[in-house]
């Protein structure tokens, strides 16, 4: 290693350090899409930063989608994929296979990628200990209401279980289906995820997906929007489509939820994770509450402060 290549790699550790000390012992939500995660080296790289997280003293927790996983189960099977407003149409039929492949595959499949390095990841679905309660959720298309089946919207959270694992040092690895009086419903992942994070009072909540942010003006990729506020974002939501509709509406759920910084991250970028929490400019979308002060989010401890707290 030349002298050049040793002082860059030593000044990204050092500007890690302040962020490593503001989030010591948060729990941090990170939501992995089933888009962000169709190639092996991506999903292997993903168990990687959320043991880095761990091991550097944060409680990350896991709440993953599965969409298109879900999409080649249904196609074998013959069934179309049918959405309406960013949410599948869920018969009871197509109940089954989304719970089959959310809590029977995807699940295992982040379990056991994170199990590699060591015994800390548990697969848990929303249903069990009634982790997320659901209601039928209404969905509009063209102002017009459509029926979507049983698509779920969280209306309680019992974070007990999850506590328990956080503070017993495992990794909560969680798939978004919940529980209502007449069975499961299916929760769009993005969703769960910010309810989730709300009802843990989570320092940040992580959207991974397969954009590098939200984009002002979406096809066109010329502007990508770095930072807004929840209001801002209220205005904007009417105009966004597709996926970026329900994950936006759940960036805002999260910040009014409490929540102060919820984050839209490109997963196809390698320790898109790591960039985000340990580095001073981060990448992606940051949405924050407009009371929040920038300062607050921007400043990382000095290192005055953490030799007052032993850490250095
Ligand atoms: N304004 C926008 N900015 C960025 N992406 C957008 C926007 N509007 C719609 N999209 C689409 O949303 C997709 C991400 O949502 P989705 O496919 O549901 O991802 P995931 O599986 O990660 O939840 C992007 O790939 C992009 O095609
Ligand atoms: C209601 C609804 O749309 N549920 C989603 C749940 C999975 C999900 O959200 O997966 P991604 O995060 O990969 O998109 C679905 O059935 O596809």
């Amino acid at each position: 290693m030349t002298s050049a290549d040793a002082a860059s790699k030593a000044s990204t550790l050092i500007e890690a350090l302040p962020w490593l000390r503001r989030f010591h012992g948060k729990t941090v939500v990170v939501k992995y899409g089933g888009n962000a995660m169709v190639d092996d080296t991506l999903r292997a790289g993903f168990a990687e930063n959320i043991l880095f997280l761990r091991y550097a003293g944060l409680r990350p927790v896991v709440v993953h989608g599965g969409g298109p996983q879900i999409n080649d189960h249904l196609d074998r099977l013959g069934v179309a994929s049918e959405f309406a407003a960013g949410l599948r149409v869920t018969t009871p039929e197509t109940m089954q296979v989304v719970r089959m492949v959310l809590a029977g595959q995807v699940n295992r499949d982040i379990v056991g990628l994170i199990n590699d390095h060591g015994p800390l990841a548990v697969g848990i679905s929303g249903e069990d200990a009634r982790l997320f309660t659901a209601e039928r959720k209404p969905a509009m298309v063209d102002g017009a209401p459509v029926d979507i089946g049983r698509v779920g919207e969280v209306v309680d959270v019992q974070v007990g279980v999850v506590r328990t694992l956080l503070d017993d040092g495992r990794i909560p690895v969680i798939s978004s289906i919940a529980r209502a009086e007449d069975g499961v419903y299916n929760v769009n992942a993005d969703t769960a995820a910010a309810a989730l994070a709300a009802g843990l009072d989570a320092s940040k909540l992580i959207m991974l997906t397969d954009v590098p942010g939200l984009y002002a003006d979406f096809p066109d990729n010329t502007e990508l929007i770095s930072r807004l506020t929840a209001s801002e974002l209220e205005r904007l939501l009417p105009s966004l489509s597709s996926g970026m509709a329900p994950k936006m509406e759940a960036c805002l759920r999260a910040v009014r939820g409490g929540v102060p910084q919820a984050h839209i991250v490109d997963g196809r970028e390698p320790n898109a994770m790591l960039l985000e929490v340990f580095t001073n400019e981060g990448i992606g979308t940051m949405v924050v509450d407009e009371v929040t002060e920038p300062t607050e989010l921007h400043q990382p401890a000095g290192l005055a402060e953490l030799a007052e707290e032993g850490l250095l």
